[in-house]
């Protein structure tokens, strides 16, 4: 796929169905997060590979962090919860591994590090005619979840991206006017 064409027509796919990527095409999605900008060359990134029975054991750590944050929680929620991670075959936690109080990089360049390699996954993945959506909510900042992940400290989950076949048809790409976002100043 040309550059030009992967910049400018990636698009986030909700619906994603199929088989694990083969082990070739991880590698290539590993290897583009590993290109992402990363000031001090600090490689602030950890990624969690939940596949198979793996995604299970994310939606049990999930139930558990909504059943922590809302005692209260009725079947509906604790069932959404649990089968939300069965939405793709393959999940991708992009964590911030983040070294505190660095005399050079201060944390949220190294969140933003962590957020370039989730880019460049999703790039990645659309170049190998897969789907993708990054996704976060509630989870993603859920003090027992990250705990049963190993966050440690300033550790961020900067995103969950799902990952496999695209299924159903693409959402149309919305059309931003350059002018809307681009001041000139010469
Ligand atoms: C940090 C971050 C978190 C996001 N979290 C969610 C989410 O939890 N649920 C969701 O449906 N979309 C989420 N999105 C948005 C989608 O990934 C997607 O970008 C959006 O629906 C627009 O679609 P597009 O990427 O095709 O333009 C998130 C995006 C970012 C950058």
């Amino acid at each position: 796929m040309q550059a030009d064409t992967l910049l400018l027509n990636r698009n986030s796919h909700p619906k994603l169905a199929g088989e694990l990527p083969d082990a070739d095409t991880l590698e290539f999605i590993y290897q583009a997060a590993l290109r992402a900008p990363d000031h001090g060359c600090i490689r602030p990134w950890r990624f969690i590979e939940f596949s198979g029975a793996g995604r299970e054991r994310l939606g049990e750590i999930f139930f558990r962090g909504l059943m922590a944050r809302n005692p209260q929680a009725d079947e509906a929620q604790q069932n959404k919860v649990r089968m939300m991670t069965l939405r793709a075959p393959l999940i991708i936690a992009v964590i911030a591994k983040v070294t505190e109080d660095h005399p050079k990089v201060p944390v949220i360049e190294q969140v933003l590090s962590a957020g370039a390699a989730a880019q460049n996954m999703m790039l990645a993945a659309y170049a190998k005619n897969l789907g993708a959506i990054w996704r976060t909510g509630d989870v993603a900042f859920d003090p027992v979840v990250n705990q049963e992940l190993g966050l440690e400290g300033e550790d961020q989950v900067v995103g969950y991206l799902y990952i496999g076949d695209v299924e159903g048809r693409n959402k149309p790409l919305p059309e931003h006017s350059t002018e809307d976002f681009v001041e000139r100043w010469s």
